[in-house]
């Protein structure tokens, strides 16, 4: 990241809620009065300007002073994997052209989140998957997984495909927000404490299910009711506003 500070938030799976997290820990960041902002590598699955897009959307949550086409390096539009949906559109990207594209939203600001698409072992070249961009990129990652049962190996499993080539995991948040018979699920309660049992990672908090318009200001409040920020200060080496001053 050439000095500058980064993490990676990515996820068990697609759909998992990458997005809303990483936008709310961005936003309740920047109301501290940090200059942190978000960089979505290649999105896939909708057109720029449709208003769905992960970066439009990430711009709605943060309140980031930036263009969508800044936020997203590339976007194409078939809801596929990166490297068969930019085939699809005739293109061949490389894992340099990704890094290249990114360099001025990761010089903007002090610190930057950055989404995946997918999962870590997506393929996001013809020869480089989400975990050999984090491992390039050298940044620490944040595993957003769904609260309910299955989670234990899915996250398990994603933290040791990232552990085996090096790549540090700051912690998990369980996502309480994608299922809406949770509290007929006994394993919520005791999937976090099974997980950093079994993977030695903090659990940095279960993240609420927002119902209706999800914008800016409920998802600060989220965050400051639920999440740990502490590590994800400390990983990004922010100050808390009232150590400004
Ligand atoms: N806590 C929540 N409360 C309510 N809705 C949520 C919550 N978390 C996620 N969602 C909804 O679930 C869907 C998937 O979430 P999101 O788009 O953030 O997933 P993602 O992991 O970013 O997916 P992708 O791999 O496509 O980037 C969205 O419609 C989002 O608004
Ligand atoms: C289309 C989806 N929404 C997502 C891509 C998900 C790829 C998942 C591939 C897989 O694991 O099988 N795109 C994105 O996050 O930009
Ligand atoms: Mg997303």
């Amino acid at each position: 990241m050439n000095g500058k500070q980064g993490l990676f938030v990515t996820g068990t799976d697609t759909g998992v809620g990458k997005t809303v997290i990483a936008g709310a820990l961005v936003a309740a960041l920047r109301a501290e009065g940090g200059n942190v902002g978000v960089w979505k590598p290649v999105q896939t699955g909708g057109l720029p300007g449709d208003g769905t897009t992960d970066a439009e959307l990430l711009l709605k949550y943060t309140g980031m002073d930036s263009y969508a086409e800044d936020i997203a390096s590339f976007t194409f539009e078939a809801p596929l994997a990166p490297m068969l949906a930019a085939k699809q559109a005739g293109l061949n990207i490389t894992l340099q052209d990704i890094l290249s594209a990114g360099e001025s939203i990761r010089n903007r600001y002090d610190s930057v989140f950055i989404e995946g698409a997918g999962g870590v072992a997506v393929p996001i070249t013809e020869d480089a998957s989400t975990a050999d961009l984090i491992a390039e990129l050298q940044t620490s990652v944040l595993i957003v997984a769904r609260s309910g049962l299955g989670t234990i190996n899915h996250t398990l499993l994603t933290m040791e495909y990232l552990e085996r080539r090096g790549i540090s995991i700051l912690g998990f948040i369980l996502n309480d927000g994608l299922s809406g018979e949770l509290c007929l699920d006994p394993s919520v309660e005791t999937n976090g404490r099974i997980i950093e049992q079994y993977s030695g990672i903090p659990c940095l908090g279960h993240f609420p299910e927002l119902a209706g318009e999800i914008d800016s200001k409920r998802l600060i409040h989220a965050v400051q009711a639920t999440i740990n920020l502490s590590p994800v200060r400390d990983a990004l080496t922010i100050r808390k506003m009232e150590e400004y001053r």
